[in-house]
């Protein structure tokens, strides 16, 4: 496997919280490659793994076993300040909750990254993100003057502004209605089909894991099934076989 075509790989991971009889394996044995520019869904029932997987992938969460790599680094026994910079510069996070700052405008928001990153934002930076998210015009409403929809794109441009490496999406679509849903996966599509941007998202709608490139299947923290460009039913029909 060769790193540059996946920018992160886990290989042999497993995660187990608690001891003992307690003890519960959220993730097992699990071996995966993210290919660079392209788009995966990760579903499976409640339980499954599946944000573990994400966190572990991220680096937000450390593994029992096994190794992660992104972007040609092995981060498995990264120090804490190691990690916080490779958050900060590699990697984008797009939460089901937007987790946008109240009291700062969409520019402002869409700017913190680079502040964290200790980077003085540039105004044409943060303008062209937001323009490509359709909301050059919105710049300086609060997230409270904005739909979900477009607080949700606000967050997406937020999470491309340090053009990171990957792109990890928690629920993107979880909180929106169809509509607002279709407007934010359709934004996501462009940005892997336009930008190459590599995007790994855990996700319960199976219309938003249609437009993904793949789809894997997590249950009782294994990746038991992908498809390739399936169809929304197809995904339906999967994870409603994984949920009986
Ligand atoms: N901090 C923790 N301490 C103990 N157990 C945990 C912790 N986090 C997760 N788990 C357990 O690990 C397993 C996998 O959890 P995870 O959150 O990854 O599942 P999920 O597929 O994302 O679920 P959901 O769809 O409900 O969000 C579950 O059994 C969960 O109870």
């Amino acid at each position: 496997m060769h790193t540059t075509e996946s920018p992160v790989e886990l290989a042999g991971v497993t995660r187990v919280y608690g001891k003992g009889d307690a003890a519960v394996r959220a993730l097992d044995g699990v071996d995966i490659a993210f290919p660079a520019g392209s788009w995966t869904a990760v579903m499976g029932p409640s339980g499954s793994g599946k944000s573990t997987l994400l966190h572990c992938a991220a680096g937000l969460e450390r593994v029992t076993a096994g190794t992660v790599r992104v972007v040609g680094g092995d981060i498995t026994n990264a120090t804490d300040a190691e990690l916080t910079r490779l958050r900060r510069t590699e990697i984008g996070f797009a939460f089901q909750t937007f987790n946008l700052i109240a009291s700062l405008t969409a520019e402002q928001n869409v700017a913190m990254p680079l502040r964290l990153a200790g980077r003085r934002p540039d105004r044409r930076d943060v303008r062209a993100v937001l323009d490509a998210v359709g909301l050059a015009d919105r710049r300086r409403h609060r997230p409270r003057e904005l739909s979900g929809g477009q607080q949700q794109r606000v967050a997406i441009a937020r999470a491309m502004v340090t053009r990171p490496a990957v792109l990890f999406a928690d629920e993107p679509t979880g909180a929106l209605d169809t509509k607002a849903a279709r407007a934010v996966t359709a934004l996501m599509r462009s940005m892997v089909d336009e930008r190459g941007q590599t995007t790994i998202m855990v996700t319960h709608d199976p219309a938003a894991a249609a437009a993904a490139d793949r789809t894997l299947f997590l249950c009782d923290g294994r990746i038991v099934d992908r498809l390739e460009r399936p169809t929304t039913r197809e995904v339906a029909a999967r994870l409603a076989a994984l949920e009986d």
